[in-house]
């Protein structure tokens, strides 16, 4: 990577991110470009990390190794028609847009190497997952470019059929705000039963991290941990019960069943 020039259009959050990342990895400042139309997020990346930063996004692109497009899905087709003549012909295109797919990028850019990648918005503390899938002109090293990019904020997984990066999205691009959700609703019950605001918020994160980490750590999978909480005729299964009747798995699976469709969508709706 070292030797590497890339250049972001786009430098939101999950820009911002992933040059945070490829900094702390020790990338160099002067290897890293950045375009966004928003003088703010410029002179935002510019002091953080010391990267080159522009207005100009055909002017970011120029002699770059990696093009890496993190605009929002709805204006990734007009970033790339500007960028379609202006990229150097070699460049690996990586897309982290939601929904939008490998063939509508090409149909955009001209047919070349393009790897799309869901990250999820923990890459910020680089305890993010991105799924990952390369298009049929992606080289071996260019595979492992791309990975190393997104390794640089958490770990990585590769899919093989496209269609399952709707899956991605729906598990783990949109997942972190399914349990922020989920600690939403635990600190407010927490402070329905008699609670501080500040001892509920406290005993609640604690707890999700705390549960992530076994989780993670375990050589058991999350049921046999469950069970494990679960004392017979408990207080944990007196819980578990309320959240079964109310059909927590089935509404889990509409919830996420919900999101793949919509990243379908976004490939449909936006696409070609
Ligand atoms: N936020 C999330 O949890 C995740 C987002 N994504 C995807 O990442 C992409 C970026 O999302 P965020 O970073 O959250 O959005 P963001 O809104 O923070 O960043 C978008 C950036 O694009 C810039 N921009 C707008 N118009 C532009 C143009 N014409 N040329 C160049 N730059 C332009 C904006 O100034 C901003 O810097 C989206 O496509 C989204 O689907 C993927 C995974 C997770
Ligand atoms: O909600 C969204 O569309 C984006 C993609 C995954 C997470 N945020």
């Amino acid at each position: 990577m070292k030797n590497l020039k890339i250049a972001f259009v786009g430098a939101g959050n999950m820009a911002t991110s992933l040059i945070g990342g490829l900094r702390a990895q020790g990338m160099e400042a002067k290897s890293i470009r950045a375009s966004a139309p928003g003088a703010e997020s410029r002179s935002l990346l510019n002091a953080a990390y010391g990267v080159q930063v522009f207005t100009d996004n055909q002017e970011a692109v120029a002699g770059a190794d990696i093009v890496v497009l993190a605009v929002k899905p709805q204006i990734i087709k007009s970033v790339c028609l500007e960028l379609a003549n202006q990229l150097p012909p070699q460049a690996l295109v990586v897309s982290i847009a939601a929904g939008i797919t490998c063939n509508s990028l090409q149909s955009w850019l001209g047919v070349r190497p393009v790897v799309r990648c869901m990250p999820n918005t923990p890459a910020l503390l680089r305890q993010g997952v991105s799924g990952l899938f390369a298009s049929f002109e992606v080289t071996p090293l260019q595979r492992q470019q791309a990975e190393k990019l997104l390794l640089a904020v958490g770990q990585v997984l590769w899919v093989d059929k496209e269609a399952q990066m709707d899956a991605v999205t729906a598990v783990s691009g949109s997942g972190p705000a399914y349990f922020f959700l989920l600690m939403e609703a635990m600190i407010q019950a927490g402070q329905q039963l008699g609670l501080s605001p500040e001892a509920a918020t406290h005993l609640t994160l604690q707890t999700a991290l705390g549960a992530a980490c076994m989780a993670c750590d375990s050589d058991v999978n999350p049921d046999e941990l469950r069970r494990r909480v679960t004392s017979p005729n408990g207080t944990t299964e007196a819980a578990i019960k309320i959240l079964q009747n109310g059909d927590f798995e089935a509404l889990v699976s509409q919830a996420l069943t919900a999101a793949a469709k919509r990243s379908a969508e976004l490939a449909t709706q936006l696409g070609q």
